[in-house]
């Protein structure tokens, strides 16, 4: 099955969002969301607590099913293709999900192989990815020993082995100091220029926006604004992304 465009200058967005809705026990938390990102575009989820960013992922990851609405990742429908799709994709929860007593290479490896990689690919683009966010030198380290920053990067590095044309980031920068989390945001900027890979980056903190990125904002389930953060302060008149976003949701971020 091939995704609905087909040449590289053509290729089809990293993932598609249309007309999303869920609802928890008939409690509806996301309503009409509809966004598109483009091949190797970087995106801020933006939202306070309870926004429904995390329910979203679940849609888009598939650990919860959308009845409403479609979703279609690097052309593959969800649904119909969900194979296809997933192989798109790599993805970082908000909870880590690293063993605390493997090494960094037998966690990236035993990842790997549950996508069917062999030894040989799986140890080269082990390298690859842990060389790129600098922790090569701790490969053979186990994780427990690794600081909280230096985890996210492995978690980073592990999501980005089946070289997915999307990655999703579940607030990635929580529970780290102020300087982790400002290397971790400047990689992430780095990572998504250098490879191509299309980045959608859920948080609730406003600092981790940058001037020059688009930003999706979720308020009680429904999207407020979707574009560059100038955009958005032109349509909001204010001078700042803070500004704006307390203005389209009555409220800080938290
Ligand atoms: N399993 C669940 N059952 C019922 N309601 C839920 C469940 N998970 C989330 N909710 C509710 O759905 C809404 C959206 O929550 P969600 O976790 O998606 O938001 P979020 O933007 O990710 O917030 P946070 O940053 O706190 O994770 C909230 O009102 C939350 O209370």
């Amino acid at each position: 099955m091939k995704p609905s465009a087909h040449t590289h200058s053509d290729s089809p967005p990293a993932l598609n969002v249309r007309d999303l809705g869920f609802s928890y026990s008939g409690k509806p938390v996301l309503k009409d969301v509809s966004f598109t990102l483009g091949a190797g575009e970087l995106v801020i989820l933006l939202g306070a607590n309870g926004a429904g960013k995390t329910t979203l992922f679940s849609l888009i990851t598939r650990l919860y099913d959308h009845r409403q609405g479609h979703i279609e990742i690097g052309g593959f429908n969800l649904r119909q293709h969900s194979v296809q799709a997933h192989a798109q994709m790599g993805v970082v929860f908000q909870q880590p999900t690293l063993d605390l007593d493997l090494t960094v290479k037998q966690n990236l490896v035993y990842h790997a192989a549950l996508h069917g990689m062999n030894r040989r690919v799986a140890r080269e683009r082990a390298m690859q990815q842990i060389s790129r966010v600098g922790l090569r030198d701790s490969l053979n380290e186990r994780v427990r020993h690794l600081s909280g920053g230096q985890r996210r990067r492995v978690e980073i590095a592990r999501g980005l082995l089946h070289q997915p044309r999307l990655l999703l980031l579940d607030e990635p920068t929580v529970g780290l100091d102020i300087a982790s989390r400002r290397a971790l945001v400047e990689h992430v900027h780095q990572l998504c220029a250098d490879q191509g890979v299309a980045v959608l980056w859920a948080t609730h903190l406003i600092d981790e926006v940058y001037p020059q990125d688009r930003v999706i904002v979720l308020d009680k389930g429904r999207v407020r604004a979707n574009g560059s953060v100038s955009e958005i302060n032109a349509q909001q008149a204010t001078d700042t992304i803070g500004q704006a976003f307390d203005r389209l949701t009555g409220g800080e971020p938290g």
